[in-house]
C-alpha cells in the first residue's frame, strides 16, 4: 500500500505584523464552526469589530513568544513532522487549518513524490473532538481533497482522548513534573462556548442538560468535549494516582461574552491562593503543541495572575511536541491502520445540526 501521513493542526499567523494576524484571525473567526453565527452577522461582528481590535493585541501576545524559526506552533508541529518521519516508512507531511501550509498543498506535495499513492491518513494534532478544532480540520481537509479530485482514500485517525498510548505518553510527560512539591495540578482546555457542546448532542437531551452529565453514558460522549476533557482528566489523575483535591479541572482562552464552559481558567487562577493553593502545577491537554495559549496566556499571563492573587510557585508542564511515547503513539496507530479501527466517519455536521 503506497500510504502518506499529514499532521494537521490549527495554524499561525505568518508573521507577528498586525496585518498578518489581522489575516490569520479574520480566516480563523469567520469559519463557521468557530463562530457559528449567521453569514451577515458574523461578518459584522468578526470584520467590524473582533478582528480590528484584537489583532494588535494578539500580535503583541504574538511577539512575545515568537521565535527565531516562526510561531512555536509550526515549529513544534514541524520537529514532530521530522521525529515521525524518521520513525516510518511513509512521507510525513505538515497542513494546517488556517494559514500555511494548507491541505491541498500537503497533498500536491504528497503526490509529486509519488503519483501512484493510494492513502492519505490525517492525523488531527486534536484530542478531543470539538466542532471548532477536530470537526473544522477534518472537514477543511475532507473538502480540500474532494474538490482536488485527488485518486488517494483520505483516513482519518479518531480522536484519540481515551486512547491507551496517547494517556500513557501525556501521564509519563506530567510523571516527573510530580516530584516537586505541589499543592494542585490544574488541567486547563481551551474552552469552547457552551452553545457548541448543545448543538453537538446528537441525543439532544443529554449534554449540558442531566446534572452530572459528562460521568454518565450516552452517545452523545462520542462528540462532546466536555466530556472527553472530563475523561483525559479523571483517567491522567487515576493512572498518576493524584488525589481527589490535588488535581483541578478548567477551561481557558474565552472570547465574547457568551457563556463559555466552566469553570474559567483565569478565574480559578486567581480564586486558588485564597483556597490555600500556593505551589500550582498547569497541563493543557487539549493541546500536543505548545502554542501562544499555553505559552502567553497560561506561561506568562497566568503565572502573573496566580502570583499576584497570592500564588508562591508556578510551573506550566509542557505539551507532548516531540516526547518520544508520543511520537511512538502516532507511529502506533499509523500501523495498526490496517485493521481500520482508527477511522472515524464524523456524524452530525455543523449544517444539519443548525
Ligand atoms: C484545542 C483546541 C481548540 C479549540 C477547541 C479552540 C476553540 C476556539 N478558539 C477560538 C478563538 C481563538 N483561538 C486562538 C488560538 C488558538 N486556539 C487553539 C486551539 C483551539 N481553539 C490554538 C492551538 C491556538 C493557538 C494558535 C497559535 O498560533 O499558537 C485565537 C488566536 C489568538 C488570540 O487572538 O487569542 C483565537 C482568536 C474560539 C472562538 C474557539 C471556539 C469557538
Ligand atoms: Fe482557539
Ligand atoms: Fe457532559
Amino acid at each position: 500500500m503506497k500510504r502518506a501521513v499529514v499532521l494537521m493542526n490549527l495554524g499561525s499567523p505568518d508573521s507577528t505584523e498586525v496585518k498578518d494576524v489581522r489575516r490569520y484571525l479574520d480566516e480563523f473567526l469567520m469559519d463557521e464552526r468557530v463562530i457559528d453565527k449567521p453569514l451577515w452577522f458574523r461578518r459584522l461582528l468578526v470584520k467590524g469589530i473582533i478582528v480590528p481590535f484584537r489583532s494588535p493585541k494578539s500580535a503583541k501576545a504574538y511577539k512575545s513568544i515568537w521565535t527565531e524559526e516562526g510561531s512555536p506552533l509550526l515549529v513544534i508541529s514541524r520537529q514532530l513532522q521530522d521525529a515521525l518521519d524518521k520513525e516510518i516508512d511513509e512521507p510525513v507531511v505538515l497542513a494546517m487549518r488556517y494559514g500555511n501550509p494548507s491541505p491541498k498543498a500537503a497533498y500536491d506535495s504528497l503526490v509529486a513524490q509519488n503519483p501512484d499513492l493510494e492513502e492519505v491518513i490525517l492525523v488531527p494534532l486534536y484530542p478531543h473532538y470539538a466542532m471548532s478544532s477536530y470537526e473544522t480540520a477534518v472537514e477543511y481537509a475532507k473538502e480540500q481533497h474532494r474538490t482536488g479530485g485527488y485518486k488517494f482514500k483520505l483516513t482519518t485517525i479518531k480522536p484519540y482522548y481515551d486512547d491507551d498510548t496517547y494517556l500513557h505518553a501525556l501521564c509519563e510527560s506530567i510523571r516527573p513534573q510530580l516530584e516537586q512539591d505541589y499543592d494542585q495540578i490544574l488541567f486547563s482546555y481551551h474552552g469552547v462556548p457552551e452553545r457548541h457542546i448543545k448543538k453537538g448532542d446528537i441525543t439532544g437531551q443529554h449534554c449540558l442538560q442531566v446534572a452530572g452529565c459528562c460521568d454518565k453514558p450516552s452517545a452523545a460522549h462520542q462528540y462532546c468535549y466536555r466530556h472527553q476533557c472530563w475523561a483525559t482528566t479523571k483517567e491522567v489523575a487515576r493512572r498518576l494516582n493524584i488525589p481527589d483535591g490535588k488535581w483541578g479541572f478548567s477551561f481557558q482562552s474565552r472570547l465574547g461574552r457568551d457563556p463559555w464552559l466552566q469553570p474559567y481558567t483565569a478565574k480559578r487562577l486567581e480564586e486558588l491562593p485564597k483556597e490555600g493553593v500556593k505551589k500550582l502545577l498547569v497541563v493543557c491537554p487539549a493541546f500536543v503543541s505548545d502554542c501562544l495559549e499555553t505559552l502567553e496566556e497560561i506561561a506568562e499571563e497566568g503565572k502573573e495572575e496566580f502570583m499576584h492573587a497570592g500564588g508562591e510557585s508556578f510551573e506550566m508542564i509542557p505539551c507532548l511536541n516531540v516526547h518520544p511515547l508520543w511520537v511512538g503513539a502516532l507511529k502506533k496507530w499509523i500501523g495498526e491502520l490496517s485493521s481500520g479501527d482508527k477511522t472515524m466517519e464524523l456524524g452530525k455536521m455543523f449544517h444539519e445540526r443548525a
